[in-house]
């Protein structure tokens, strides 16, 4: 894969004045916690004591997969474009949460298999009718894995360019924790089984076959260790799609929030390619899938919330925004000790 991005580490030149300025707050030091983390963090990455969050975004990639047909998901494939619909028309989780926190929402057409034409306000980025199933052959071809991450980097310019300075990516794409599973074992080197979960709700037999499918694959195509042929063998379009986001969003100083399982194997993905992509993100939640606590473990990732939503579409990222922001407002407007007359000692 060509080298793409151009992704800076993050510079840590303001991290003893981001550091002074947040000690100087009316509060014991450290008492906010994780929230000074927080705030240090996005003041590195806009490179500024004084940040702010503009024009939030989530992007909401939609993809279907081969492997939906192996009876790896408790739900048809049908439902990708049905749920695409639903999002158009505002009645889904992440429409709400995002309509909640004025975060705005984009739909894209990252490759379902269905004539999507009719459904107003979506963004066609359609790289095929749904990846191809990777018990059979690669899910996708590395020129359609190049496409993806492209158009993902391409979509994110243009946010940017509109002023937006902090993104997060959400999927729809049944069958993706299938994926998922796949692009996390052969990632992290963690046994297959502590990889794949339950996704939409399978029972005990059904999780069973679906480890049994995904050992399958892994035998179809073994010894895979370069990120983006693992990504091309056993990826979704929307999860290629969210690869490229994140590379380009870290490129361009962006705070990228995580969402859950899917959205964390695309990023250990992306990171496999560019580990400073890492710098820019903060993890919004722990899902309930299993397997998503040891795939943040192994990012070093500190989740803010664990509410055993087990969801994706990038809901946890709308759920977390506000403490984002909270950390932005306690930086910029809360009183020095000095300011308010508090005693230090
Ligand atoms: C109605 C509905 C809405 C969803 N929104 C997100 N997902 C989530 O479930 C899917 C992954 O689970 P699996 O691998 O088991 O298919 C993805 O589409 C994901 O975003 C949904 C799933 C359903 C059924
Ligand atoms: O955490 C996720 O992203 C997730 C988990 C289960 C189903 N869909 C998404």
């Amino acid at each position: 894969m060509p080298q793409m991005f151009d992704i800076q580490p993050l510079s840590r030149a303001l991290a003893p004045a981001l550091q002074a300025k947040i000690d100087q707050k009316t509060k014991p030091l450290g008492a906010l916690g994780q929230l000074e983390a927080l705030a240090l963090q996005i003041g590195l990455i806009q490179n500024s004591l004084t940040p702010s969050l503009t024009k939030p975004c989530i992007f909401v990639f939609a993809g279907d997969h081969g492997v939906a047909g192996s009876g790896v998901s408790a739900y048809p494939q049908a439902v990708t474009a049905q749920m695409v619909a639903n999002f158009a028309a505002g009645g889904a989780a992440i429409n709400v949460f995002a309509r909640q926190h004025q975060i705005d929402l984009l739909i894209v057409d990252a490759g379902v298999n269905a004539d999507l034409t009719a459904i107003p306000g979506l963004i066609d980025a359609g790289i095929g009718k749904g990846t191809a199933n990777f018990l059979d052959q690669p899910a996708m071809t590395r020129e359609q894995c190049a496409i993806a991450l492209a158009k993902g980097a391409e979509l994110v310019l243009r946010q940017r360019d509109q002023g937006c300075n902090c993104i997060g990516f959400g999927e729809m794409g049944i069958g993706n924790t299938s994926s998922a599973a796949l692009i996390m074992h052969c990632l992290t080197g963690l046994p297959l089984e502590a990889c794949v979960g339950r996704g939409t709700g399978l029972d005990d037999a059904q999780l069973q076959h679906k480890v049994s499918i995904l050992q399958q694959a892994l035998t179809r195509h073994p010894g895979l260790s370069d990120p983006s042929e693992i990504l091309a063998t056993f990826g979704g379009f929307e999860i290629a799609m969210m690869v490229g986001a994140y590379l380009k969003a870290a490129e361009l100083n962006m705070l990228i929030m995580v969402d859950g399982f899917i959205a964390g194997s695309a990023l250990l993905a992306a990171a496999g390619l560019h580990p400073a992509v890492l710098d820019y993100c903060v993890f919004s939640h722990m899902s309930g899938e299993q397997g998503h606590r040891s795939l943040l473990d192994h990012l070093h990732a500190r989740p803010l919330l664990n509410l055993d939503m087990r969801l994706g579409e990038g809901s946890g990222i709308a759920l977390a925004y506000p403490l984002l922001l909270s950390a932005v407002v306690f930086l910029n407007e809360m009183a020095t000790f000095d300011e308010a007359g508090v005693d230090r000692d």
